[in-house]
């Protein structure tokens, strides 16, 4: 692995790896021959990026957000030849670079790149979009539509949560469907999560035990939300104790298909791309991964 390329969102968690840059650059080069830092100026510029650099390079560093790794994993996934991918955490929750142990100053990260331990980690699909952390409808659509950016901010990830729990009471359930190709269930749902990842929006809240190298997806439904409900999913991380709560379902596959009436807007990784119905899948180690301490 020699040839490096990092994708940096100079605007991330307000320029937080900005400031780092010439560091980073630094600290890669003691270990790789050759690396380029290009740095975007808006969305969509990290597709086009690793659309130029793909097939010339070993490893892609994100060195930016959520947002960006999202954008970057979406480019690099659907490629025949994969070079490997790098997180440098700058955003609000950073939750994949959680999710493989790097630690979350810049240069940090930067050092642990250096060392070039890898790992082949699984990668959910909905439809033609690719994730790494989770797939929602219900709920955690609303949650993130109503983080406004400046308690995004000043808070970060504990925002997602205070906001979601601000937003009980006024949840909107629906019909769903889901199948498998042993199971189907019906229902009235208020919120249907899939997570290949075990961190939603900064902490381990929804997946405790979920894993980025077993090819299966977990699915966490939740048929009827209350204050008391969705406090013991966030406890849950402390107990590992889910399964047997009422008003929930928890149950791993590696292919779901979801229908819901009305139909529902989904948040992949925090973005927000398509409408359901939906089919999501993994791919079981599909992408090379730079990790840290995992
Ligand atoms: N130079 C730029 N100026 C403005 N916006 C940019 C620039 N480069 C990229 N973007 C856009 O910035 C958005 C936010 O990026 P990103 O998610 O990395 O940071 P963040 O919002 O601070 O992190 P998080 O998603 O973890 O909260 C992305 O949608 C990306 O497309």
């Amino acid at each position: 692995m020699n040839k490096v390329a990092v994708i940096l969102n100079p605007v991330s968690g307000n320029g937080k790896v900005q400031r780092f840059k010439d560091q980073i650059v630094v600290t890669l080069r003691d270990s790789f021959q050759s690396v380029t830092i290009y740095e975007t100026q808006q969305s969509g510029d990290g597709t086009s990026i690793v659309e130029r650099v793909a097939s010339s390079v070993d490893l892609i560093v994100v060195a930016g957000g959520d947002g960006t790794v999202n954008e970057v994993v979406n480019a690099i996934a659907p490629l025949e030849e994969r070079p490997a991918f790098a997180i440098i955490p700058g955003g609000t929750s950073n939750d994949f670079s959680r999710e493989i142990g790097m630690l979350q100053h810049p240069l940090k990260a930067a050092e642990q790149i250096a060392h070039k331990n890898s790992m082949w980690v699984d990668v959910g699909k909905s439809d033609h979009y690719y994730f790494l952390n989770f797939w929602g409808i219900g709920l955690i659509t609303q949650v993130s539509e109503t983080v406004d950016i400046g308690s995004k901010q000043n808070i970060g990830r504990l925002a997602y949560y205070l906001r979601t729990l601000q937003t009980i009471g006024g949840e909107n359930p629906f019909h769903l469907k889901v199948e498998t190709d042993t199971d189907t269930w019906e229902g009235e749902a208020v919120m249907l999560l899939v997570g290949n990842g075990t961190y939603t929006g900064g902490i381990r809240a929804f997946f405790p035990e979920g894993s980025i190298k077993d090819g299966l997806l977990d699915v966490l439904l939740i048929k009827e939300t209350s204050l008391q409900t969705f406090w013991e999913i966030l406890q849950s991380r402390v107990s590992n104790q889910i399964q047997n709560k009422e008003g929930i379902i928890t149950f791993q596959t590696p292919k779901i298909t979801i229908t819901a009436d009305p139909e529902q807007t989904i948040d992949c990784d925090g973005e927000r791309q398509n409408k359901t119905p939906s089919t999501v899948g993994i791919l079981p180690k599909h992408i090379k991964m730079i990790v840290g301490n995992v």
